[in-house]
């Protein structure tokens, strides 16, 4: 295999098949490129099997990308190959060895939404209020055990305990396990702490996979977790060959459990590990590494590397003053067209956004300009109702101990079982120890035996019709019928189709789409698969995702910086680059930690772009409702100036205001709007008004925290309502004086 399309150490760490091996480098730097590398030499010189071979990385899409990559480059059928996600390679070897767990081979895998559900439900039962203990804190408490590793049976540690703030916590967290294994089905986290428990208890499983997996390889190491960690540990434990690659300066999920010690411990657990640093760039323009670089260097928590390029100088990055956000969404929608007419292909344009609620803007002008586009891991498909509600169809019709899914269905089309009939249901199923499914079973089978429910005749008939059809399409699936006809068949005869037919209402035809998109995605799938099934299925779209992507590939690419990761196109937008917005209010009110990872995320978002890069932001915003000034992001201001143009678009500028950094952001302002009569800018300063109606007001002596700056004591104030401003005093001394309309106050 000619390796001439590697530098010196990429080839090296290509080379060094055995043994551990972990390479630390920054964006750009070809670390992927290295590792899809080192996979194809494993193959065609090394001669191992395709079998033998895990490689895991952090999103569905770019596991895709991977397999894409080796197709094209091998002979291999990657069919075979483990290139994958850690939650889709776990709950393949779940579904492997179920019986080790007491599972069954179909188990569901719930998603947060449906965890939530378990905990309200727990709550409840044990008559907890959910003011006092919310149904979140419960959720991030069991999510912050699992990213530990931690599973029921095991000793706890120090980790553990300092989680277990609240006595009851375990207590809950005992239950959720023990309801979910009722329900036969495990969550997110699960599908880890499952894997591990597995091993555990079962050397000789264990065993199995460390044999038969010889070479690991983990890409975007810096964002595992430490179940992941102990995961990959356990796989290579024998062989030791372990090729891990990633860059601290790209760790952006920490409140998902990623761990930095997985960077320190693996020099520890594997002493002998070849160090491999990759310093060129090759993606993109020197202007945007250099820019980039700069940035980064703020943070102090870092180990700090050398970037260069040989690439074009470039073109200076366009920071773009807008208006309000809708002028922001216009510019991009009309830059688009720009590049489309000096022959850009849509494919190599992305907008990438803070939080996933800033895609409707964009998406509202691309549409305008009729520009196709895609909107990766955004409000997800599968989260909207009619579409959980036929997978929930589905996930009956596979798992019959799915209890959530059936309360779900039961009454949905309404056919007359509500909720005094579903609690006598649910009783019954508690006392005889059956799902729900399996209690609706035997009331069909000996209708008699249950005469003490007093079940009205409509709801036994409704029951005795739903079984039926649940009934038949398992039998379907026991034939080997595709899925996509056994949803028609559950679309049509559970009266679902036709209710939503007889909805005249915009919204009701909005859901038919769906739901026929849905099909679409079934169908795709099956085509995808050579032996596509529902429990397939359901586990892929569970795990992925990714908006389904049709074929027609020349898209604009819209997506949160987070799923930007690892990915790179010419021409990228970055909007909303606001205080408050980017780097985001929490982060602000957390502190430099937090701001840290921040600037992280912002380094990530700017290393994609490899020939231009253009970040918006907007003098002011709708947001929840109510009109903000943010000013612009204290990260343009770490941008040093030769790397930037300055434009405005619909607006005057104020930039001498943000050159005059002293001056601070909150006079960022308010006065001098155009007299703009559109009906869109009334329509916010009415916002503006009622905003302002329910500010209070911060009297002299009272203290305060600022987004940006602290904790204060308020001096003095002047001006009433809408012009009230204060004068604050700061922790280390500073005085500065704020429009209480505009500034992020807060009482203390
Ligand atoms: N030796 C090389 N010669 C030419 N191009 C290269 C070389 N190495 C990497 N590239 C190209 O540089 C770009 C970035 O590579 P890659 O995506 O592998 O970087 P990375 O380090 O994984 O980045 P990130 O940290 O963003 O994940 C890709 O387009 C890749 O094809
Ligand atoms: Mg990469």
């Amino acid at each position: 295999m000619n390796l001439d399309f590697l530098n010196e150490s990429q080839r090296q760490a290509v080379l060094m098949t055995d043994g551990p091996v972990m390479i630390l480098a920054g964006a750009g730097s070809g670390k992927t490129r290295t590792l899809v590398a080192r996979i194809q030499y494993l193959l065609e010189e090394k001669r191992v099997s395709p079998y033998q071979i895990l490689a895991v990385t952090f999103s569905n899409k770019a596991a895709r990308e991977m397999r894409e990559r080796l197709a094209v480059n091998t002979s291999v059928n990657v069919g075979t190959l483990q290139v994958t996600t850690f939650h889709a390679f776990c709950a393949k070897v779940l579904r492997m060895e179920a019986t080790y767990l007491g599972l069954s081979k179909n188990f569901t895998i719930y998603d947060d939404g449906e965890s939530q559900s378990i905990i309200k439900a727990i709550l409840t039962k044990r008559g907890i209020n959910q003011k006092e203990l919310s149904p979140y804190t419960v959720a991030a408490f069991i999510d912050g055990l699992k990213n530990l590793g931690y599973y029921m049976g095991l000793a706890r540690n120090a980790d553990v305990e300092k989680y277990a703030e609240d006595k009851r916590l375990f207590d809950i967290f005992m239950e959720y396990e023990a309801e979910l294994h009722r329900s036969n089905a495990v969550d997110f986290g699960g599908l880890i702490t499952g894997v591990l428990n597995l091993f555990r208890s079962y050397p000789e499983v264990l065993q199995k996979y460390q044999q038969k997996f010889k070479y690991v390889l983990v890409d975007e190491y810096q964002d595992t977790n430490r179940a992941q960690f102990d995961l990959i540990l356990q796989l290579s434990q024998t062989h030791r060959n372990l090729c891990v690659v990633g860059d601290e300066d790209q760790s952006i999920y920490s409140w998902r459990g990623a761990d930095i010690r997985n960077i320190l411990d693996y020099e520890s657990v594997f002493p002998e590990a070849k160090l491999i640093k990759l310093e060129q760039n090759y993606r993109s323009s020197k202007k945007i590494i250099e820019a980039a670089s700069e940035v980064i260097s703020r943070n102090l928590a870092r180990k700090g590397k050398q970037m260069w390029t040989d690439n074009d100088e470039g073109e200076e990055i366009r920071i773009v003053e807008c208006r309000d956000d809708k002028a922001e969404a216009d510019f991009v929608g009309q830059q688009i067209r720009h590049l489309v007419q000096e022959g850009v292909s849509l494919k190599d344009i992305a907008v990438f956004y803070r939080n996933n609620a800033h895609s409707r803007t964009i998406e509202d002008a691309l549409r305008k300009e009729k520009f196709p586009y895609r909107v990766v891991a955004g409000i997800k498909f599968y989260d909207r109702k009619e579409i959980k509600d036929m997978i929930s169809y589905m996930r009956v019709v596979v798992n019959k101990k799915d209890s959530l899914a059936l309360t779900r269905i039961i009454n949905t089309p309404a056919r007359g079982v509500g909720a005094t009939s579903l609690r006598k249901l649910e009783d019954e199923a508690v006392r005889l120890q059956l799902s729900l499914f399996e209690l609706l079973e035997k009331i069909v089978e000996s209708p008699a035996e249950f005469k003490h429910l007093s079940l009205s005749g409509k709801v036994q008939s409704a029951v005795y019709q739903l079984v039926h059809l649940i009934q038949e399409v398992q039998v379907l699936e026991t034939q080997n019928h595709s899925p996509s006809f056994s949803y028609e068949k559950l679309l049509n005869e559970s009266g679902y189709y036709e209710v939503l037919r007889a909805d005249k209402s915009y919204e009701g035809a909005a859901r038919l789409e769906n739901l026929e998109e849905l099909m679409s995605a079934i169908k795709q799938f099956e085509d995808s698969e050579n032996e596509p099934n529902m429990v397939k299925f359901l586990e892929t779209i569970t795990l992925d995702t990714t908006v389904s992507e049709d074929g027609s590939t020349d898209q604009v690419s819209l997506m949160t910086v987070h799923g930007s990761k690892g990915l790179e196109y010419p021409y990228v937008f970055l909007i909303g680059i606001e205080e408050n917005i980017f780097p985001s209010y929490k982060s602000l009110e957390v502190g430099p930690v937090a701001l840290e990872e921040e600037r992280r995320l912002f380094y990530v978002a700017m290393t994609r772009a490899m020939k231009q890069l253009t970040i918006t932001f907007a003098q002011s915003r709708l947001l929840w409702g109510s009109i903000k000034f943010n000013g612009p992001s204290q990260f343009l201001h770490e941008i040093p100036a030769q790397y930037y143009r300055w434009d405005f678009f619909q607006t005057g500028s104020k930039k001498a205001q943000f050159d005059n950094y002293s001056q601070s952001y909150d006079d960022w302002d308010q006065s001098n709007h155009s007299s703009d009569d559109q009906v869109f800018y009334k329509e916010k300063v009415y916002q503006t008004k009622k905003a302002v109606a329910n500010l209070s007001n911060y009297p002299s002596g009272s203290k305060i925290v600022h987004a940006l700056y602290g904790e204060g004591t308020v001096l003095d104030t002047e001006g009433l309502g809408q012009d009230e401003k204060v004068t604050i005093l700061f922790r280390d001394g500073v005085r500065k004086k704020f429009m209480v309309k505009f500034a992020p106050l807060q009482k203390a």
